[in-house]
């Protein structure tokens, strides 16, 4: 663990253009209304796999319900939902060649055209993980926060991750912050190695303030991990 005040500049982004070829055919780009299932299917089988019907499908018709209605944001804040589409140079249509998903232990066939969400990732500026500021109890500003990474798991180790953080850093950027933080479970070693890998450190919390967590498990322990991220002007 290292104070705030240590945490390395870099680009993630720098890092993956060393690797352009690990997964070619990858886009990745704000999610759009055609996207929404897809999101909802790939956050419901990553996060919640042992989910059987009814359960899976009311889960995935409640994430959808919640991206099409926009969720909540608080004024002047901001959220995306980043995507890595998976072939999407290829836009023929192919009859019998589409993409089978699993929902409510059937085996569906979702689409004849070969693109697919691969991976999904949230960033917004509405710092709800960060102690509020001052008597108003003002949120902080400046600082992206990253959650709900995911990657569909036949499509693990190709280097899709490390394209939407570097993505969710330029975002970040865009929007003028200058920090990018996200919770990582201590227990998922992988996780906690792929944001290591692009530049994010272990922040100490001090032990007697409550920071807010995020809201899962009670058992389940946080690194809360902390990125500086350059501005525009200075890359
Ligand atoms: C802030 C949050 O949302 S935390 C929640 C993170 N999400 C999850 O745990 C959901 C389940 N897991 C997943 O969806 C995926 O395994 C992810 C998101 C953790 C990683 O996605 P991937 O696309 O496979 O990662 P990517 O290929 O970009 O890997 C980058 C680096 O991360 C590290 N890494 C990724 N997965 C692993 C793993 N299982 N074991 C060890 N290291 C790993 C490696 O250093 C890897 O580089 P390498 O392949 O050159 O060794």
């Amino acid at each position: 663990m290292i104070p705030f005040s240590a945490v390395g500049v870099c680009r993630a982004s720098q890092a993956v253009d060393l690797f352009p070829n690990v997964c070619p055919d990858v886009v990745v780009r704000e999610a759009r209304i055609e996207d929404c299932w897809e999101v909802a299917e790939t956050h419901c089988s990553t996060f919640f796999p042992k989910y059987s019907f009814p359960l899976d499908l009311m889960l995935r018709i409640n994430r959808l319900v919640g991206m099409l209605s926009g969720f909540s944001v608080p004024n002047g804040c901001t959220r995306t939902c980043l995507v890595a589409v998976i072939g999407s140079s290829v836009d023929n249509l192919f009859f019998g060649n589409g993409e089978f998903i699993k929902v409510g232990g059937f085996e569906e066939r979702f689409s004849f055209n070969k693109r697919y969400v691969a991976g999904i990732l949230t960033v917004d500026t509405m710092a709800d993980f960060l102690p509020r500021k001052g008597p108003l109890r003002q949120r902080r500003t400046g600082i992206a926060y990253i959650s709900n990474v995911a990657v569909r798991e036949r499509d693990r180790r190709k280097g899709i991750a490390k394209r939407l953080i570097a993505k969710a850093e330029d975002q970040a950027r865009n929007w003028g912050c200058r920090v990018i933080a996200l919770h990582c479970d201590v227990n998922n070693p992988g996780a906690v190695q792929l944001y290591k890998g692009q530049g994010f450190k272990c922040i100490k919390v001090p032990e007697r303030v409550n920071w807010p967590r995020p809201k899962t498990s009670p058992n389940v322990q946080f690194n809360f991990m902390m990125k500086l991220i350059t501005t525009l002007s200075a890359t």
